[in-house]
């Protein structure tokens, strides 16, 4: 290792993930070591509560690292070597909205996945471009690492607009079933697991997994999965219910192809009436998240604030952070280990379009991330995958050009999304209530 030290920006540094980042980072500094923490977002309230929290830690934990919080992009995005990007445009509020507009005609209302999740990245497109430009304008030399969501819709958007940029589009899903994985066959993580992947974001398949060795682990785990999904039985007793219950659903989305192991997200695409039926259009995801998660993480960011230590703090490093702060330390000293990215496919996917933005294992170095290659998609995946690619162009076709009826296409395109009227009658009733952030369609 030489000498270097890193300044790292965090974009919506008032997110309920930042402190989670903030201490793994802390945890890491001796194989990515910093010399620069800042904080950046347009909510100066919400992210100052963070803030005074994380002050604390990294005085206590690393004093020589300068820590800026800050709403001015000049002030944030100079002198930096990495900007991890996590915003959320609208906030729970608007995300809110998008899950519960769509329940209301019977349709699956979630983050990142049909209605909603078009309607977020009309939202996210112009807020991550204007990180990038930031980026580009005061530190021409630094990487972004995205997981703003929808992230395949951004990486779609950021591959037309921004085509030079040196953004790197990611997720933390196949993380997490990684780890899940390991723990299935007995291995301590991902790090443990050899392993081919291929899909869109949220919308992926395994297609071989094995340990270090070469052993096939695949067929352990197939039994396993038909099972229990990718749920861990006593190890997932703090888990919330609705991530059991997506974690176990895994069970059926197998059986649709036991040739492969599924990524959680193809529940929605592959029973949307089940998860329709089992919804609260009055009570959903965002409502559990505001009650749980932002609730303990502004409660123990007030409390550190108020004892003026973050000694006893119960903010834990995790999954999310971990494989952040990996990306970092690969791109920074060259390691080329092998990570997931949301990257134009340029034959990835031998069968599918070159132009799409796919998820496949990359190996990460000085360069950023080189695609490896995964062969051909089988039938079943490759309709799947063409068919909701094509919805994720035609949103961003919608908002180059200002086009309601290609915004109409996508959602009538949407596997989950019943007929071209139930797709307009929603738009219609996102568009007024997405007035402060989408353009002016015509
Ligand atoms: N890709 C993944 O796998 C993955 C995993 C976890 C979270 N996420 C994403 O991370 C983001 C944060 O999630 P959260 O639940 O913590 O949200 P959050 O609402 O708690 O935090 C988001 C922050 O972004 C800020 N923000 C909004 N627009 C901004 C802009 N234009 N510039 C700067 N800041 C802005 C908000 O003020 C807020 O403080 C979301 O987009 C979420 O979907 C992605
Ligand atoms: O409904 P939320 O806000 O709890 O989660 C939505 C996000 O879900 C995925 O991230 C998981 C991740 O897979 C898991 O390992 C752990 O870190 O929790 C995360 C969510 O809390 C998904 O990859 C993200 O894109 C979603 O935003
Ligand atoms: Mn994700």
């Amino acid at each position: 290792m030489d000498d270097r030290k890193f300044s790292v920006l965090i974009a919506g540094g008032g997110s309920t993930y930042t402190p989670g980042i903030v201490l793994t980072l802390l945890d890491h500094l001796d194989k990515f070591p910093l010399r620069a923490l800042k904080f950046y977002d347009i909510d100066g309230d919400r992210q100052q509560k963070v803030a005074d929290a994380c002050e604390i830690l990294v005085k206590e934990r690393a004093p020589e690292v300068e820590f800026v919080s800050t709403t001015d992009p000049e002030t944030a995005f100079t002198d930096v070597d990495f900007v991890m990007a996590q915003i959320r445009v609208g906030k729970y509020a608007m995300r809110s909205v998008d899950e519960k507009i769509p329940l209301r005609h019977g349709v699956v209302g979630q983050e990142t996945t049909g209605p909603g999740g078009i309607a977020y990245g009309l939202r996210s497109i112009p807020g991550v471009i204007g990180l990038v430009d930031y980026m580009e304008k005061y530190s021409p030399n630094a990487w972004m690492l995205n997981y703003s969501n929808p992230a395949a819709i951004v990486a779609e958007a950021t591959r037309r607009l921004r085509p030079n940029s040196k953004i790197i589009n990611i997720c933390d899903m196949p993380i997490g079933i990684m780890d899940r994985m390991a723990a299935i066959v007995g291995l301590k993580d991902r790090n443990d697991l050899v392993f081919r992947y291929y899909g869109l974001n949220h919308f992926g398949w395994w297609t071989d997994v094995r340990d270090k060795t070469g052993k096939d682990l695949m067929p352990q785990l197939k039994e396993y999965v038909a099972q229990h999904g990718y749920w861990l039985g006593d190890a997932d007793k703090g888990t919330e219910a609705s991530w059991v219950s997506t974690f176990k659903k895994a069970a059926d989305v197998y059986a649709l192809d036991p040739s492969t192991l599924p990524n959680t997200y193809l529940k929605y695409y592959l029973y949307p009436q089940y998860v329709v039926e089992h919804a609260d259009p009055n009570y959903t995801r965002t409502d559990e998240v505001e009650a749980y998660r932002e609730k303990n993480v502004f409660t123990e960011c007030a409390r550190i604030k108020t004892a003026g230590t973050a000694k006893d703090t119960n903010f834990k490093s995790d999954d999310h952070a971990t494989y952040i702060v990996d990306l970092c330390t690969a791109i920074a000293y060259d390691t080329k280990q092998r990570m997931l990215a949301i990257i134009p496919n340029e034959g990835a996917i031998a069968n599918i379009d070159p132009e799409a933005m796919v998820e496949v294992p990359c190996l990460f170095g000085a360069n950023g991330p080189e695609r490896l290659a995964m062969g051909n998609a089988a039938t079943f995946q490759k309709g799947l995958i063409t068919e909701q690619n094509c919805v994720e162009k035609l949103v961003v076709d919608a908002y180059e050009q200002q086009s309601y009826t290609k915004l109409w296409e996508a959602m009538s395109l949407c596997k989950i999304v019943p007929d071209a009227k139930v797709a307009k009658d929603i738009l219609d009733e996102m568009i007024p209530a997405n007035q402060e952030y989408w353009p002016e369609l015509h």
